[in-house]
């Protein structure tokens, strides 16, 4: 293992102690893992990181305590109109990086350049993948901005509105034979992603593969049939 990799790995049982923290007491994490809880409470507060060895056991105690895709689950709750908080699931930085390693490790090997999302849901999602993957993040956005010569620009109608709507990407952003990652943090009709596809063609860049925190309903085999590339969520409603 390289020096990276073992600091990456101490990183992510920190981030792990960091999430079941918000739902085990230091006594039950100190049952758990057999460490003191003076000892939990440095790593939880980024004072001191575990040696390799120990970080290793640490993720073989913790593993079977954690379930990213429950953690998202449990923040899902909707609303009388049917709609929910996003903002408790994008907010945590902790489980977006555990996300994200997740995806990224998945995609490491596929040479992506880049990860494009839509504004704005999209976008904290999108720079915690891009940071993992070492590659930088692109966003459309609804509206032109000035001191961009030139865009990409796509129309699509989003399933809520009725109403065409556009979506700008500047040139520079994406470039022909550009290998992109799509994310976004919901996918509901994939309107939104049929409109970053196409972005990608008037492009010239290869879309390698979609990944969204949740989806709703069929689409994500919708579109994994309509564009023969792995379409993945983490969650299904
Ligand atoms: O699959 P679809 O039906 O296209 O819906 C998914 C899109 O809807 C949301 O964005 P929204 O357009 O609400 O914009 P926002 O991110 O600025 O809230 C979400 O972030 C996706 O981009």
């Amino acid at each position: 293992m390289s020096q990276i990799e073992a600091v990456k790995e101490k990183l992510r049982v920190v981030r792990i102690l960091k999430l079941l923290k918000k739902r085990y007491t230091y006594e039950e994490l100190s049952k758990i893992t057999g460490l003191p809880i003076t000892v939990l409470n440095r790593y939880v507060r980024g004072k001191v990181l575990p040696s390799t060895d120990r970080a290793k056991e640490l993720l073989e105690l913790l593993s079977p305590y954690i379930n990213i895709e429950e953690e998202v689950r449990r923040r899902i709750q909707f609303d009388e109109h049917g709609l929910f908080d996003n903002m408790k699931i994008l907010s945590d930085t902790n489980l977006m990086s555990l996300i994200a390693e997740e995806v990224a490790s998945k995609y490491i090997s596929k040479n992506i350049s880049k990860v494009l999302t839509a504004a704005t849901d999209g976008i904290p999602l999108a720079v915690h993948i891009a940071n993992e993957l070492n590659v930088d993040v692109v966003y459309a956005k609804k509206k032109k901005e000035v001191g961009v010569e030139k865009f990409y620009e796509v129309n699509y109608v989003p399933s809520a509105s009725g109403s065409v709507m556009t979506l700008y990407l500047p040139q520079w952003a994406l470039k022909k034979g550009e290998r992109v990652l799509i994310v976004d943090d919901v996918i509901r009709s994939g309107e939104t992603q049929r409109a970053l596809l196409e972005m990608c063609k008037q492009a010239g860049a290869v879309p390698v593969g979609m990944f969204f925190l949740i989806s709703v309903g069929n689409i994500i085999d919708v579109l994994k049939n309509d564009y023969n590339i792995p379409v993945d969520s983490l969650v299904r409603l």
